[in-house]
């Protein structure tokens, strides 16, 4: 069936609108069946003032919890562990409640509390603060664990980047090697993402690429240069980079099929309410939107200082979007940026 063309005049006016709240660049990428359409808007680099630029590399935040869910359901598939199994089994002693399940984890139902709301509560001091600094997963953990706990596990949908912190943990315990061998083995290489990488601790973005603007807590404040950092405070739950490019490829392939047999897909895409409103889901470390025009999308955004990334497929993998405003802390800055999204797949309004 035929499929709306992409309002790239819209995609740039979201852009724009991203740049008008704030952000000193945005871009987007769409690829579907007519091929690919790019737009860019503003700067990369506030202080050389060079260009937005379509292959540069960025920090994608919580999309790099979608990479690691699909490491894990492979090794569900491969047998290595099992979705409705406690994390216990596999990680002895590390939770202090054997109801919690792997499932629980990816569904963001686990009740783990998210330890980077008090790390951030005042955002730039919590961000100079651990810029530089090396967290173990068990450390993260701890964080987590010193708060109560959100939920009895599997009643509520509550976000938690403690979830996928304990997915990290489970790769490296299953495989015996750090989580960015599996990433690389299982969906950079495969892939051929070469503008993607994971390379915690090291804090700098190789190669081309965006710089990230940090807005401060006080309107009027300067914008914070946040590109340097660990990340360590998310690792497996977002410290994974890449490009526009890469973003439509891996979400295209996922949703082909490219990555999970079609069981496990449909696992993954087995979604429930994350909110009041009937629009927004959460399946197994993937989100689903549903658009005004009826098209439902699957991917993931992703917060971390300095970048706001949407990064989304249709069910069919046909058509993909990702989309990077350099910048953060900003509501309205990324509800902008999420206009790339009904105009890449509703394309024109009816006049
Ligand atoms: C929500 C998003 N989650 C993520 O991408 C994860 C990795 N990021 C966060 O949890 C936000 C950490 C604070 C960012 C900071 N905010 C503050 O410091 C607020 N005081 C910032 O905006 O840069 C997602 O799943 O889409």
């Amino acid at each position: 069936p035929s499929v709306p063309a992409p309002d790239m005049e819209g995609v740039t006016a979201a852009l724009d609108s991203a740049m008008a709240e704030g952000a000193p660049g945005a871009m987007a990428r769409f690829t579907g069946p007519s091929g690919v359409e790019s737009r860019t808007v503003g700067v990369r680099d506030r202080t050389s003032g060079a260009p937005m630029d379509i292959h540069a590399r960025f920090r994608i935040g919580s999309v790099s919890k979608t990479f690691s869910t699909v490491v894990l359901l492979q090794l569900v598939e491969e047998g290595r562990l099992e979705l409705d199994a406690p994390v216990n089994r596999y990680l002895p002693g590390l939770l202090p409640d054997d109801r919690i399940t792997v499932r629980h984890l990816l569904t963001h139902r686990s009740g783990l509390a998210d330890y980077t709301d008090a790390m951030f509560a005042d955002t730039v001091p919590g961000f100079e603060a651990v810029r530089n600094r090396v967290f173990s997963y068990q450390e993260l953990v701890d964080l987590s664990l010193s708060e109560p706990r959100t939920t009895e596990p599997g009643v509520a949908y509550k976000y938690s980047n403690a979830n996928f912190v304990v997915v990290g943990m489970l790769i490296e315990k299953l495989t015996g090697r750090p989580v960015s061998d599996a990433y690389e083995r299982r969906i950079f290489k495969p892939l051929k993402l070469r503008g993607t990488s994971y390379v915690h601790p090291d804090t700098r973005i190789k190669g081309l690429h965006v710089r990230g603007y940090l807005h401060p807590d006080a309107a009027g404040d300067p914008l914070v240069d946040s590109t340097e950092q660990t990340v360590s405070w998310a690792q497996s739950a977002g410290a994974v980079i890449s490009s526009p490019a890469d973003l439509n490829t891996f979400t295209g392939a996922l949703m082909r099929g490219r990555l999970l047999s079609p069981a496990m897909l449909e696992e993954m895409t087995t979604v429930t309410p994350t909110d009041a409103t009937d629009t927004r889901f959460y399946g197994l470390g993937l989100r689903r939107y549903d658009l005004s025009c009826g098209t439902r999308v699957f991917g993931h955004t992703g917060t971390v200082q300095g970048f706001y990334t949407y990064a989304f497929s249709t069910r069919d993998g046909r058509r993909s979007l990702s989309a990077v405003a350099n910048t953060s802390n900003h509501g309205a800055a990324n509800t902008a940026l999420g206009g790339t999204l009904e105009a890449a797949f509703c394309g024109k309004k009816p006049a």
